[in-house]
């Protein structure tokens, strides 16, 4: 069998799944274990530039159609409607559903799951909520067996990144806006993410799956970055902190004693310690706590392209799988594992911080940079200090290498040693996440 998958949009996200989809067909068949065949992508201009080069003949004004013959339909032109509408004709029929329509999602989310029951069909969202990272599916199945009592996040891109921007470099909020934009971050119309209320979508998301209920957005307080000022991103630094646009959803009790749910989006000062307080440009992080699990941190690219049609792509892998397993009357093979090939240590790719204590004479530092390019190797920084341990007329020598092979960097290190000159080689620590 052939899993047959309608597009239905080829805007930033739409057209980085076309691309997956037509590029990595092979993998995606065998973790399937059928193919699955890019039917059609909706769209309203055809001959309209994208992002992606594809085949003219794949697009089609007739999206109805493109629904009506498909096994999937992935949904990624944002908005009410028509989104909606396909949607649950799709279910409605019994064509499974992968949206990232957050917006729609929480508006209609009773009545969308409600179509997929009645149509015996999937509705899968992971990219509706913080882009690329697994957030819902984990909240699902893997918390499932757990009580969530909290979930705070960073949760839209767009506004994090206006917020970093404006924290690091003093930049205006337009102008961070207009770049965030460009980057594929923003929804069409950006109010929906300066104003808060995409993050509001999400939170109500994120309550219900964590809460097993339906939390409605109307419920969600919010409010938005529009009122934050150049003024109060300098204070927040002077005073230590930074402002983040949180999503926090929270099991609570009123005045009354009476236990509830409350969810709120706004701008929120946090001490630069903090992990969220961490996150910059568009990623997202999401908080769990979880009364057995205790804390957990989730965190990853939260928009663009490419990053959210990760998050689709992996949805349709499951349905895809789903329907094949069916179709094949139990299960289907598991995908043939490929030959591994094992690269031993010198092979690995790093950089070496060394620490030398070397005679405080001229010509030492030429010395060992002759020896260190010899190798094929790179200084990134090099810095001398008086040595306290190597005794009078000595000096330290902190050295931190580009990223090269091991092999190289430990050669570097042994012919270092024996230079008459170097009267020890004190420490050798690999670095990582530069
Ligand atoms: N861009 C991002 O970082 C993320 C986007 N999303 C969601 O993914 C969805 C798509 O977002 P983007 O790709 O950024 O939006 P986009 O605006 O770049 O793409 C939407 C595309 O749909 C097309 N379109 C509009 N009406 C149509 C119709 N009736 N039939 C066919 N095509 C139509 C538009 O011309 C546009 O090319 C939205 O629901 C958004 O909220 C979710 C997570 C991240
Ligand atoms: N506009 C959204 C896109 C992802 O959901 C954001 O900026 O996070
Ligand atoms: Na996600």
């Amino acid at each position: 069998m052939t899993v047959k998958v309608a597009l239905l949009g080829c805007g930033n996200v739409g057209s980085q799944v076309a691309r997956i989809l037509l590029e990595q067909s092979d993998e995606l068949a065998a973790r399937v274990g059928a193919p699955l065949e890019l039917t059609g992508i909706a769209v309203r201009n055809p001959d309209a530039a994208r992002d992606v080069e594809l085949p003219r003949e794949i697009f089609t004004t007739d999206a109805h159609a493109l629904v009506d013959g498909a096994d999937i339909v992935i949904e990624l032109i944002g908005g009410l409607e028509p989104a909606g509408e396909y949607i649950e004709r799709a279910l409605r029929r019994g064509a499974s559903v992968v949206t990232g329509n957050k917006a729609l999602l929480a508006a209609r989310l009773p009545e969308l799951t409600e179509a997929a029951e009645a149509g015996g069909a999937q509705l899968l969202y992971e990219a509706a909520v913080a882009g690329a990272i697994p957030i819902l599916r984990p909240i699902r199945e893997s918390l499932a067996g757990d009580d969530i009592t909290k979930v705070m996040g960073i949760v839209n891109g767009t506004t994090n990144y206006i917020l970093d921007a404006m924290d690091t470099s003093g930049a205006q909020f337009d102008q961070a806006l207009a770049d965030a934009q460009r980057l594929g971050y923003a929804e069409a119309d950006p109010t929906a993410d300066v104003e808060g209320h995409d993050a509001a979508a999400k939170a109500a998301l994120l309550a219900s799956l964590a809460f097993h209920t339906t939390f409605a957005l109307e419920n969600v307080h919010c409010e938005g970055i529009t009122s934050i000022s150049a003024e109060d991103v300098a204070a927040a630094e002077d005073a230590g902190m930074v402002i983040k646009l949180l999503a926090i959803a929270e099991r609570g009790t009123d005045s009354a004693g009476d236990e509830g749910i409350s969810v709120r989006v706004h701008p929120t000062l946090l001490p630069r310690e903090h992990p969220l307080a961490a996150v910059r440009g568009a990623f997202n992080a999401v908080f769990v706590e979880a009364e057995n699990a205790g804390e957990l941190m989730f965190y990853g690219q939260g928009a663009g392209g490419a990053p959210t049609a990760s998050a689709v792509m992996g949805d349709v892998v499951s349905i895809g799988r789903t329907r094949a397993t069916q179709a094949a009357g139990g299960s289907v093979a598991e995908p043939q594992p490929r030959p591994s090939r094992p690269l031993g240590i010198a092979d690995a790719a790093t950089s070496y911080a060394l620490s030398l204590d070397v005679s405080d004479e001229t010509g030492v530092l030429a010395e060992i940079a002759g020896i260190v390019a010899r190798h094929g190797v790179s200084i990134e920084t090099m810095r001398q200090t008086a040595s306290a341990e190597g005794g009078a007329g000595s000096a330290r020598l902190r050295i931190i290498t580009h990223v090269g092979r091991e092999a190289a960097l430990a050669a570097t290190v042994a012919d270092i040693e024996q230079l008459p000159v170097v009267k020890a080689v004190s420490s050798v620590v690999r670095v990582e996440g530069k």
